[in-house]
């Protein structure tokens, strides 16, 4: 079979069962080492580890006061009070002082009335043994302190010091080979060429790897070239426990890793039913584990969760625990492929009593997205469409508490959100503001079925709210809501620095040679344009560019400076950041949508302060005209 073609055809493996296949191929043997307690935290025991000391050592007083004999104090009453004599019946203690002999009970300090320098008197008998800490009380010696195969935690190091052990036995940390493949990438930090990349998937392994217990090894990258990889390949196996390769393992030209290993050692399979992360490759060279990843960043994440922590666990034998689990109400259709475990990105609000689930953007490429997400959806494979409004398990990848303090905004986007959003946190805000750029639109639809606390706006109004009321009636009809204004910019026309496209206006949209960069419908920038093009009467085919559609006004503005559109919709703050000319066109406050109940709550309380307060308003202010928010002053611009 032609070779190209015969590489084309990508396994479809389960995700269990190529897990099990991977675990099942590899016995591991890691050796013991023994480090300090003190460095001793996240490593794993090799053997239990048992105490060899008592602590306390000795009985321990374990208040301050005075050490006694129980049975010569056992005449004491109020109506008698008896005298006690220091040094003779007697001895002062401190908390932690050895019981000194014959002594077998302490009385606090506060139980004893002092007569003179030698002489105390008590009103009550002690009780034996009372306030006193007998021998190995905290850790007796011989006990179990750690069983084997247990993660050190902070905590159980000083449990072991205490006992006595200054070293433990633990299971070495596999070594593994972290290897960045591609023409394409090149060190963060240096000027990008066209076409290049920053190599960026290296750091985020060698972070998880570390958090999971392992030791990573970056090895730098690999340019897409056989002969280079096999060599890398080969040294890493030599010099490491394991191999990570990411990228390359699909089906492209330039995707050398299945051949590579193949011809160094054996493939176990390639390919698994995931979406993403399906392009995996797993096998063995030298008997070691080569894993190779696929190169889109959240695809290559999930995978490295999926393939490299259980390889993990499985050296240590240990078991990470699974990922706390919350009901959800999916706030839309999630559509998956038959035959595929679907993983997908939500970010999850509280509202009212019961949990909203929105799905973030779905593309494999999109690591901001799984950096915000708070929770992932798995669909199993025959499940197919999920429908809105179904309640659906999500495992989370934040903290409920957080989830539970945090305000949802959903609907159209401006830098003022952003704003918004740091200025809660400077101020030490009791909760935290989420937002979902969805559109306009959307956010009143998502807010009229409770799928999120407060809209987010732009849809023309004059800066009198009239023309904003009347859309919150048309989706809200008869709910009791207030308008908050967080931004009056004006909305305009984005053009490269100096317009070299000698772009005008509307009339000059369907000119040859305007490339447009276009926003989703329910955004009120698409409102926005479709009104500017029936007034002009321009017919939207005759626009080049009306089609291609972007999600957010950061994309519009990242297309037009980077070349690939002429013109878009934005404001002013978006041309500043991007190195832009702006032409205006027309004022399109941006206003929050706050329905009463969360107006009176006391976050929605403090947030309508922070935004009415003129250090707010200021900094909104200076962000419309084009400046940044400078986080180190604490007061923007
Ligand atoms: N014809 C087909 N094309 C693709 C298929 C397919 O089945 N048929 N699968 C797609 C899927 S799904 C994925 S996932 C990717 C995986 O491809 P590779 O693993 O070969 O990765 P590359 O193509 O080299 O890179 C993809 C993407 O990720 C960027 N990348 C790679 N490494 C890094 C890194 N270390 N740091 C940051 N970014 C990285 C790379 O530049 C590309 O943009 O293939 C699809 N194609
Ligand atoms: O499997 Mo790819 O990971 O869908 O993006």
């Amino acid at each position: 079979m032609d070779e190209s073609l015969r590489k084309q055809a990508l396994g479809n493996m389960s995700l269990a069962e190529a897990r099990e296949r991977l675990l099942l191929s590899f016995r591991f043997s890691p050796q013991t080492e023994r480090v300090p307690v003190p460095q001793a935290r996240g490593r794993v025991t090799a053997e239990p580890v048992y105490a060899r000391l008592s602590m306390p050592p000795f009985p321990a007083a374990a208040m301050d006061g005075i050490a006694v004999r129980a049975d010569r104090t056992r005449d004491a009453s109020p109506a008698r009070p008896l005298r006690l004599e220091e040094g003779v019946d007697c001895h002062p203690v401190d908390t932690g002082d050895p019981l000194p002999q014959g002594m077998d009970a302490v009385i606090r300090l506060e139980r004893i009335r002092r007569i003179d320098g030698r002489t105390v008197e008590i009103r009550e008998p002690a009780v034996p043994w009372k306030h006193v800490r007998s021998v190995g009380e905290d850790v007796a010696q011989g006990e179990m302190i750690l069983p084997a195969h247990h993660r050190i935690r902070p905590v159980d190091l000083g449990v072991l010091l205490a006992g006595g052990v200054t070293e433990v036995p633990v299971i070495s940390k596999p070594r593994v080979a972290v290897l960045p493949t591609g023409s394409e990438l090149v060190p963060p930090g240096r000027a990008l060429k066209r076409g290049e990349i920053f190599e960026f998937n290296g750091a985020v392994f060698s972070a998880y790897l570390e958090e999971w217990g392992a030791e990573p090894d970056y090895r730098g990258i690999v340019r897409d070239d056989p002969e280079l990889l096999k060599r890398a390949i080969l040294e890493a196996a030599e010099g490491c426990d394991w191999v990570v390769v990411n990228a390359g393992s699909s089906v492209g030209s330039e995707d050398y890793t299945h051949d590579v290993v193949r011809e160094l050692g054996e493939v176990i399979l390639h390919g698994v039913a995931t979406s993403p992360g399906s392009p995996v490759l797993l096998g063995k060279v030298r008997n070691k584990p080569v894993i190779g990843l696929p190169g889109y960043p959240v695809a290559a994440y999930l995978a490295l969760e999926w393939f490299v922590r259980p390889l993990i666990d499985h050296w240590f034998k240990v078991k990470a625990d699974p990922r706390p689990r919350l009901r959800v109400r999916l706030e839309e259709d999630v559509r998956s492929k038959e035959g595929r475990e679907h993983f997908v990105r939500v970010s999850i609000g509280r509202i009212g009593d019961r949990y909203a689930a929105r799905p973030l953007p779905r593309g494999a490429g999109s690591a901001l997205s799984l950096a915000r997400a708070d929770g992932l959806l798995r669909i199993p494979a025959r499940r197919g469409l999920l429908r809105a409004g179904e309640e659906v398990e999500a495992e989370l990848l934040r903290p409920k508490e957080r989830i539970d303090r945090t305000l949802w905004v959903a609907g159209g986007q401006d830098p003022v959100l952003e704003l918004l959003v740091n200025r809660i946190r400077r101020e030490r805000l009791p909760f935290s503001l989420s937002t979902a750029g969805i559109g306009s639109l959307r956010g009143l639809h998502s807010l009229a079925r409770g799928g999120c606390h407060m809209a987010a706006i732009h849809l023309g109004d004059e800066g009198d709210g009239v023309e904003h009321r009347r859309w919150v009636r048309r989706f809200l009809p008869g709910k009791e809501v207030l308008l908050l204004r967080l931004a009056a910019r004006p909305l305009g026309w984005l053009v490269a620095k100096g317009n070299p496209a000698g772009f005008s206006g509307a009339e000059d949209l369907s000119r040859r040679g305007i490339r447009f960069i276009n926003r989703q419908e329910g955004s009120g920038t698409r409102l926005f344009l479709d009104r500017l093009l029936r007034e002009n009467g321009i017919d939207p085919s005759t626009v080049d560019g009306y089609d291609r559609e972007v999600l957010s006004p950061w994309e519009v503005a990242a297309a037009v400076e980077e070349g690939s559109a002429d013109v878009g919709l934005g404001t002013p703050a978006l041309a500043r950041r991007f190195g832009l000319d702006f032409l205006p066109l027309r004022d399109d406050p941006f206003d929050l949508v706050i329905p009463l109940e969360v107006a009176e709550s006391e976050a929605g309380r403090l947030l309508i302060e922070l935004v009415r307060s003129d250090a707010f308003r200021a900094a909104a202010a200076s962000l419309e005209k084009g400046g940044l928010e400078r986080p180190a002053d604490g007061h923007g611009e």
